[in-house]
């Protein structure tokens, strides 16, 4: 496409032939009824520099005039812009021409046979009214000027006096009644909406100059492609438009499952039809119009409980997007139903998607041809449907024709057929089409694979503080903010806190995209994180850091300060180790000097354990506080670890207890109690006597109101599991000693034990097995008959499981009355009554 361009000296010239994809700049478009080749002013005129004396160079004039006038510093017009000469070059403007003046930003057209211009009459100047002479206008008459008044969305009309008269909006009406064409072809619906023998009508009482050119002015507005052979007659010219008309209506046949437009419908009817007022709040929400308006701002996903209105407000939004989209913007949406067939699969759901798309820009069918018209329907159902449906779909988005488009998938949890493929490839689209500069891109992939790693969602303080890259911004939160904006397709932004937009996003960088954005490993990014959360934490970390002063202070009552001294730090108490052990396993020994006495793990806890261990607290994380694994150090970090083991419930309630009572209650041999004797309380001048050594009780668990009969561990030594005579069962966290359930049985159990995988906790009563999750009970999981009543209850690892009680005489002599059994692998050890205990073979049990 080569277009006129206007210098600052009122002359025109023809730019270069912009050709395949290349992007083109801005322009207006001229619509007119040509005059005698004699009065047109040529291709050639302007390359030679003539033409200027002709009565059409007017014509150029006025729109390099009126396109200025609309800032526009480019314009097209058909009579001198194509060398029609050259064969190939008007072929494929034939064809191109629909959607140049789809593309054209203005559409002026100069109506040579209307004027305004004021007129004598009975010796006086009347204005001419320019109605009637704009009905019985030429232009109306012409074949090419159909499309040229359908395809642009706007359509400005002038007199030959460069008078406006209006545009295709406000002389709707008229140009209705004076064309028949509908009004709401003439507003904007796609054309693809209008039967084929109606667009045909359109084309009957218009005329052309070469009888052919009144198919060929016909393919746009069918959106078929098909090569010009001036001289095959109308007849032949019809009978090819027709054919290709047919393939096309074929494919759209072929591609239709199910038609987005009815379902939207259908769903809105069936609950009761969209009321705005319970969705117009997400048109004012900051990350809905960052995705409408932000180009780099690709994914926006929309989460809620069942229920809550997600579909409706998905509709809402497509009515909404409808009405204040451009006109050339396209909308695509698709409702997922996993019971409905044809909608419950990642192709169904691109074919939808597509079929609105082509619906809305024909053109874009090209794409869906190429394959179709080999393989027919074949293509959309075949094993190979996604995989051809994916490359047509990139294809589509790659169209440079291709405006704004936004595509809405409703219910992607009911897409029960090839989900994770469809996010996969969603996740993959969308960031394809991201345009970030080079610096920027090493600083987004910084931040993704800091996210990709990190265990829970960071807010912004956090992120700033842990990356080496951002650590200088944490005072510019504004900025840091809009540079994680900058890898939106995969990252958003939520009250301060940074989210991945799907947890399919994250899978995909950490699965699909690991190479580019892990290109040292994940070790080297855990490695930043933990020695980023050291220096935070050695910075921040100091004694009372939310001023509470009394010691007793209840941690439920603690309220954080504004500013929050944790605010940056919070993550890393939390997390520090868990980064340290990932970076650890992962690592060559000769990296760990860290880890050394005098490392700097050393250091932090030697100088900073009991402030961590009160941070912990004050973020109510104790029991997260990490995993831990050198002489001094190992027994620096064994000692913290009975430390926080023997005191977590009294810090755990009042953080200032780090500095109280666990200092002052824990042995003289402690060495977190020896590198922190300065912060025990100087009032207490007799101190509690406690051994020089820690107690070989770890932890006691506290809760039950009757006594413990018996007591199992998960397989995983993970969970415990206790019974009381209270006829209750807890489950307790055997690392944190959190008490994690309670189960009320309603009889006291004398026996229980975990199955192999933690799911179920078998019991000594038969009809009784309890749900580890639910806590639901009576549903016995073992299949084989239990007699109601037994003593004990072990499953061997192997999943044989042994029973035994004081009735049953299969395997043991009544007189011994079993009281409780333990099993290994391929043996069992019973306690008897008489104060013996047996070790026996399973099988020989079995027996
Ligand atoms: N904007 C709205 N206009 C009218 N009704 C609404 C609107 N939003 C929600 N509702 C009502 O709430 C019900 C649930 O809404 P919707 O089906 O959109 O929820 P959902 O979050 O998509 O549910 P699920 O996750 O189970 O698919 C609807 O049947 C409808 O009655």
């Amino acid at each position: 496409m080569r277009l006129l361009r206007r210098s600052n000296t009122g002359e025109f010239s023809l730019t270069r032939n912009f050709i395949g994809d290349e992007p083109i700049p801005p322009y207006a478009i001229l619509s007119h009824t040509w005059g005698p080749d004699t009065v047109e002013v040529t291709f050639n005129d302007l390359t030679n520099g003539c033409g200027k004396d002709k009565s059409g160079y007017e014509k150029i004039r006025f729109c390099g005039r009126q396109a200025e006038q609309d800032g526009l510093q480019y314009f097209w017009i058909d009579t001198c812009c194509i060398n029609k000469a050259n064969k190939a070059e008007l072929s494929q403007a034939i064809n191109a021409m629909f959607r140049w003046y789809r593309n054209a930003t203005q559409c002026y057209v100069y109506l040579s046979d209307v004027s305004t211009a004021k007129r004598k009459s009975d010796n006086e100047f009347i204005e001419c009214t320019w109605e009637q002479t704009f009905r019985e206008s030429r232009w109306f008459t012409r074949g090419w000027t159909l499309q040229e008044l359908l395809a642009p969305s706007s359509v400005v009309f002038f007199s030959r006096d460069g008078k406006r008269l209006g545009d295709k909006s406000s002389l709707c009406q008229q140009i209705h009644e004076i064309t028949v064409i509908p009004k709401s072809a003439l507003q904007g619906v796609p054309l693809s909406a209008f039967p084929v023998n109606e667009r045909f009508s359109w084309m009957q009482p218009r005329e052309t100059k070469l009888e052919e050119d009144k198919a060929y002015s016909l393919l746009g507005i069918f959106g078929v492609y098909v090569p010009p052979v001036y001289g095959e007659g109308l007849a032949s010219s019809f009978k090819r438009l027709r054919e290709e008309i047919g393939k096309l209506e074929q494919c759209m046949q072929d591609l239709h499952l199910t038609n987005p437009w009815d379902d939207k419908k259908r769903i809105e009817d069936s609950k009761g039809g969209l009321l705005k007022d319970s969705y117009r709040w997400i048109l004012e929400n900051p990350d809905f119009q960052r995705w409408r308006d932000d180009q780099q701002s690709r994914l926006l996903w929309i989460k809620g409980d069942p229920g809550k209105g997600k579909t409706m407000l998905l509709c809402g939004i497509a009515n909404e997007l409808m009405s204040s989209m451009a006109k050339t913007s396209l909308l695509s949406y698709f409702f997922c139903q996993a019971t409905d067939s044809r909608i419950n699969s990642a192709t169904t759901v691109l074919r939808g998607l597509l079929y609105m798309l082509v619906h809305q820009q024909p053109s874009l069918i090209s794409h869906i041809r190429k394959k179709h018209d080999h393989a027919g329907k074949a293509l959309f159902e075949d094993v190979n449907a996604w995989v051809a449906l994916s490359e047509i779909f990139t294809d589509v988005l790659q169209d440079p024709s291709l405006k704004d488009t936004y595509l809405i998938v409703d219910a992607l949890g009911e897409c029960v057929i090839r989900l994770p493929k469809l996010l996969d490839f969603v996740v993959q689209t969308s960031c394809m089409s991201s345009r970030v500069n080079s610096d920027d891109a090493d600083l987004c992939k910084g931040i993704l694979a800091l996210m990709g790693i990190v265990y829970r969602p960071l807010t912004l303080n956090e992120l700033a503080c842990l990356s080496e890259e951002l650590k200088d911004m944490a005072d510019d939160l504004d900025s840091l903010q809009q540079i994680v904006g900058l890898c939106g397709s995969f990252l958003t932004v939520q009250n301060g806190t940074v989210y991945f937009v799907h947890q399919s996003a994250k899978d995909f960088l950490c699965t699909g995209a690991v190479s580019e954005i892990f290109p040292s490993g994940t070790e080297n990014v855990h490695f930043t994180v933990f020695s980023r959360s050291l220096e935070v934490m050695s910075k921040t970390l100091r004694r009372d850091m939310y001023s509470l002063r009394a010691l007793g202070y209840p941690a439920e009552q603690v309220e954080p300060p504004d500013p929050d001294p944790l605010a940056a730090s919070r993550y890393s108490c939390i997390y520090w180790v868990d980064h340290l052990c990932d970076w650890c396993l992962n690592s060559s020994a000769t990296s760990l000097v860290n880890l050394q006495d005098g490392g700097t793990v050393y250091e932090f806890l030697r100088k900073k354990y009991l402030y961590w261990l009160e941070a912990l607290s004050l973020c109510k994380s104790m029991s997260k506080g990490g995993r831990e694994d050198a002489s001094k150090l190992i027994e620096l970090v064994l000692d913290a670890r009975r430390f926080v083991m023997a005191h977590k419930w009294a810090i755990e309630n009042c953080p200032l207890q780090a500095y109280a009572s666990a200092l002052v209650f824990s042995p003289a041999c402690s060495v977190v109690r020896d590198h922190f004797k300065e912060e025990e309380p100087q009032w207490i001048t007799v101190k509690p006597s406690i051994g020089d050594q820690w107690s070989a009780c770890l932890r006691t668990l506290e809760g039950h109101s009757g006594g413990v009969r018996s007591v199992a561990f998960s397989h995983d030594s993970a969970r415990l599991a206790s019974a009381s005579s209270d006829k209750t069962v807890k489950i307790w966290d055997a690392s944190s000693g959190a008490c994690l359930r309670t189960f009320s049985i309603g009889k006291p159990l004398n026996d229980i034990a975990f199955d192999h995988t933690g799911v179920y906790l078998h019991t000594n009563i038969g009809t009784i097995d309890i749900s580890v999750q639910s806590g639901l009970t009576s549903f016995p999981t073992i299949p084989e008959p239990r007699s109601p009543q037994y003593q004990g209850i072990a499953l061997s690892a192997d999943g044989v499981w042994i029973t035994h009680n004081s009735e049953h005489q299969v395997w043991l002599p009544s007189e011994y009355r079993p009281s409780c059994s333990v099993v290994s692998r391929n043996t069992i050890g019973i306690g008897v009554g008489s104060g013996k205990v047996w070790i026996c073979k399973v099988e020989l049990c079995l027996l």
